[in-house]
């Protein structure tokens, strides 16, 4: 099918607002770019208030060029279809990533999560202090609209934020006749409920909640309706991470108490300083986290994915979405706090078997666009509702974006480089490529429990497939942490780099599957095999490990290594 210039190839995602195609644009002598393209549904389409919203915010989001925006490149109409044309992100969202990680009982790292929104910060903290390019005037932007769905993880391990243009057209739509609502609420912060002026703490919120997902699994409330988790973000203090997973270091529990604060004074000021504290954490976790490691993380959910057998998952499956609704007439005050009555029939979701398939259609907890009537129903009240629809303006409304008395943005912290490694393995994976490594990097201050099975050798590791760190089942209440490993002095590190993906046994022990967290050993020699049966690869080679040193064990196996 074609739309104007571009060759629509196949349909990536479609929501209440939009539809998402993979599509094709060529050119003479044989030229040819993938790209996205997204159109407006029709129905929105006739609304010329929509459109023209639509176009203005699509003007908006062109400005912004950032590697860690997915860049526009064309706006316009065919047969009264408005489409936006940009770049084609080949990889998957961070909804299917939460997915995957919970119906596999997958681990992330916590470095590699912090890793991902640190760069999603970045992004949004250039957007958020963005100007126009002809008058020099702020922006003013906030994207309002921050969830898994609209970040983005590509083969290459780059972290994208999307959705900004229609995101914003849509925020305004309640003033429209069609009255458009747009924005998740479990991603809404306790201002926007009340309808208070927003600024760009409302992205930092929305971060902090992706941030525990992609940690545990979990929405930080345990709410099993829209009416309950209205109820939890304005009153209820959120589920300590720690409580869903208890290796999780306290550093980052500490982070995500401050990008979750109910009072946004209390919050990080700015995606700036979410940033600073994130970068902070992945450099005493020990271990830098680039694109690499993140590439490795996507084939590996891909390949997961796409093996038989294995629950298929497509990588650009957008959580679903309930179509566009009317807008309630009246707002409350900023002062006000609705009295909500919270229904607590259902299974607590921390409680409930970890999986997909477990949680009941129109749980809150899956953060779905908001069910309106349901709210009313349940008690909240109209005056939430307007909350929520009047809060969706995408410009930044705190004083010229400059809040009194907060702190300016600072300057994120640059990632520390690890020691020269020593290799083996042969040929060195052709792609991605390898970050330089020059100094030891810090010592962690925050370990992982060890699967006893794995000591003395492996005195701290942390798989993502491991069976010994499945994910743990979450026990509100239970706030105990796990006792950190003995330490030794003649201990090394080896850092696993394989290409394209590889069960890895230490010693006979097996790790799991890459991508793997560096490994603690002691200092000698130490015996790796790899496998990856899909490639009917079996590679078993002798390492020798030094105190204090990393040895980095690369191997493409594509390449024979
Ligand atoms: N540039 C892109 N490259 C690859 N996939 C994309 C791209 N843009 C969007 N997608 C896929 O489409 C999905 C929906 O995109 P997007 O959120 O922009 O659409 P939407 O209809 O506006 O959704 P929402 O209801 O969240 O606003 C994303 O989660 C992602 O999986």
């Amino acid at each position: 099918m074609m739309l104007g210039k571009y060759q629509l190839v196949s349909k990536l995602a479609s929501g209440g607002m939009a539809e998402v195609y993979l599509a094709r644009a060529e050119g003479p002598m044989g030229f040819a770019k993938s790209l996205v393209v997204k159109r407006i549904l029709p129905h929105l389409a006739e609304d010329p208030r929509f459109v023209e919203m639509f176009i203005s915010e699509a003007r908006l989001a062109a400005q912004l060029d950032h590697p860690h925006i997915v860049q526009i490149f064309d706006f316009g109409e065919v047969d009264g279809t408005w489409y936006l044309a940009m770049e084609f992100i080949d990889g998957l969202n961070l909804r299917v990533l939460v997915r995957h990680a919970k119906t596999t009982g997958m681990l992330l790292p916590p470095a590699y999560c912090a890793r991902i929104i640190a760069h999603a910060c970045d992004g949004l903290a250039f957007a958020h202090d963005s100007k126009d390019a002809v008058t020099g005037a702020s922006l003013g932007l906030i994207h309002r609209d921050i969830s898994p769905d609209n970040i983005l993880l590509s083969r290459q391990g780059a972290v994208k934020v999307v959705d900004f243009g229609i995101a914003k057209a849509a925020g305004q739509g309640h003033r429209t006749e069609s009255g458009v609502l747009k924005g998740k609420i479990s991603y809404m912060t306790p201002e926007q409920l009340r309808n208070m002026a927003m600024d760009r703490r409302v992205d930092v919120y929305a971060l902090g909640i992706v941030l525990y997902e992609l940690l545990t699994g979990y929405k930080p409330f345990d709410a099993t309706s829209e009416a309950s988790i209205v109820h939890a973000i304005l009153h209820e203090p959120f589920v300590p991470a720690v409580e869903r997973r208890p290796d999780l270091p306290a550093a980052m529990g500490s982070i995500l108490e401050r990008a979750l604060a109910k009072d946004r004074e209390q919050r990080y000021p700015d995606c700036r300083t979410f940033q600073a504290d994130l970068e902070g954490f992945i450099l005493s976790a020990g271990e830098p986290v680039g694109a690499w490691n993140l590439a490795q993380l996507v084939e590996r959910v891909k390949a997961t994915s796409a093996s038989p057998g294995a629950k298929l998952i497509s990588a650009n499956e957008p959580e679903k979405r309930t179509p566009a609704r009317k807008t309630p007439e009246t707002a409350i005050p900023e002062t006000t706090t609705p009295e909500t009555t919270t229904p607590e029939t259902t299974t607590p979701a921390h409680l409930a078997k970890p999986t997909l398939e477990t949680r009941p259609v129109g749980n809150a907890q899956t953060g779905r666009r908001g069910s309106w009537t349901g709210l009313i129903a349940a008690g909240v009240g109209a005056a939430v509702l307007i909350a929520l629809a009047a809060g969706l303006v995408m410009r930044d409304e705190s004083p010229a974006n400059a809040r009194p008395g907060v702190t300016g943005p600072t300057a994120p912290v640059p990632l520390s480089e690890a020691p020269v490694p020593e290799e083996v393995g042969g040929p060195a994976p052709s792609e991605p490529p390898t970050p330089a490594r020059d100094e030891p990097p810090p010592e962690p201050t925050d370990k992982t429990p060890v699967p006893e099975s794995l000591a003395p050798a492996v005195v701290a590791q942390k798989s993502l497939e491991d069976s010994a760190l499945e994910r743990p089942k979450p026990s509100r209440g239970s706030r105990a942490r796990a006792t950190p490993p003995e330490t030794s002095v003649l201990m090394g590190k080896v850092e696993f780099r394989i290409w394209p993906y590889a069960t890895v046994w230490l010693d006979g022990k097996r790790l799991g599957e890459t991508p793997l967290a560096p490994v603690s050993l002691s200092a000698g020699r130490h015996t790796v095999k790899l496998l990856n049966e899909e490639l009917g690869k079996n590679v078993t080679q002798q390492i020798e490990v030094r105190a204090g040193k990393t040895f980095v064990f690369r191997c493409n196996l594509r390449a024979e290594c």
